[in-house]
């Protein structure tokens, strides 16, 4: 299987790309699960990264969100190197969920959308307690734009609700209003419609779609294809930590090392299951 093909079909040269990934390297001791990862994602483009299980799309999201320093290699975002801390990436306009949703479940929706929103509020430790009245307008300001960001991902009703009592859908649409309240230019989704029933993930499409109808760019790792396949503008392929193919939907779905990638088999063979269930 050759493993080293890209392609650029399908990208926007005419823009800046807002981020930027160069022969990105991650090793863990003897094992390299991202290996030399050339990547660029332009504004308001919405990009899909497959490859079967293992193949290094988690770990390259973390070396992407700061979670993980590269062990070579650079990611430029926004026209300068990313910082190397999660806390930082954030503040510099990206935003993440996560495979296995990281919500705090005692808490309220409206909450966990408000406490993201805190690393764009200015009121420190003093104003918090003194609560005056800067402290008292951020909050309202924050209670606001959290319950606004409630109703953009389609859950007005829940905002007093706790987590934990949500279904695994509304959970999910949770931690995209979180991740959007820290105000990202680019929002990265780790298998956003894992768990989801059909309804759910053709509702999961419409919202990333309003996202990118906002100007912001979307990374998506996933495992289903047609829902890849609807959504992106263009799909990266990683296996085994190296870019396999990199195109539009159709370029991809129809590459016989792709095929030959998830299903293991001659691409003769197995054409046309890849836009089916890998
Ligand atoms: N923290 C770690 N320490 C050691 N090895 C790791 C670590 N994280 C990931 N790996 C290994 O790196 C490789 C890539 O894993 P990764 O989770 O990035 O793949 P993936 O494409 O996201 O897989 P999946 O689709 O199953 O989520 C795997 O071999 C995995 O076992």
């Amino acid at each position: 299987m050759t493993q080293t093909a890209t392609t650029d079909a399908g990208t926007p040269t005419e823009l800046e790309p807002l981020l930027s990934a160069r022969q990105v390297t991650m090793r863990f001791g003897g094992l390299v699960a991202v290996d030399k990862v050339d990547f660029d994602v332009y504004p308001g483009e919405i990009m899909g990264l497959i490859g079967p299980n293992g193949a290094g799309k988690t770990t390259f999201f973390n070396c992407l969100t700061g979670l993980y320093k590269p062990t070579s290699g650079r990611v430029v975002f926004n026209g300068a190197l990313l910082p190397p801390k999660p806390g930082r990436v954030v503040r510099a306009g990206v935003a993440r969920t996560f495979q296995n949703i990281r919500l705090f479940a005692n808490m309220t929706a409206l909450e966990n959308v408000m406490v993201a929103r805190y690393c764009r509020t200015s009121s420190g430790p003093l104003t918090s307690i003194v609560r005056g009245p800067k402290y008292r307008r951020e909050e309202r300001e924050t209670e606001d734009r959290a319950t606004e960001l409630l109703d953009f991902v389609g859950l007005p009703e829940v905002a007093g609700n706790l987590a934990r009592n949500l279904s695994y859908g509304d959970q999910r649409r949770l931690e995209i209003a979180r991740a959007l309240a820290t105000d990202p230019k680019l929002l990265l989704l780790d298998e956003p419609t894992a768990g989801m029933n059909p309804q759910e993930t053709r509702q999961a499409e419409e919202l990333i779609f309003k996202i990118k109808d906002r100007g912001l760019a979307v990374i998506t790792i996933e495992h289903d294809m047609r829902f890849i396949f609807n959504l992106c503008d263009r799909v990266l392929c990683l296996v085994q930590g190296r870019p396999l193919v990199l195109g539009t939907p159709d370029q991809v779905q129809s590459d016989p090392r792709v095929i030959e990638a998830y299903i293991g088999t001659g691409a003769q063979e197995a054409d046309g299951q890849v836009g089916r269930d890998a």
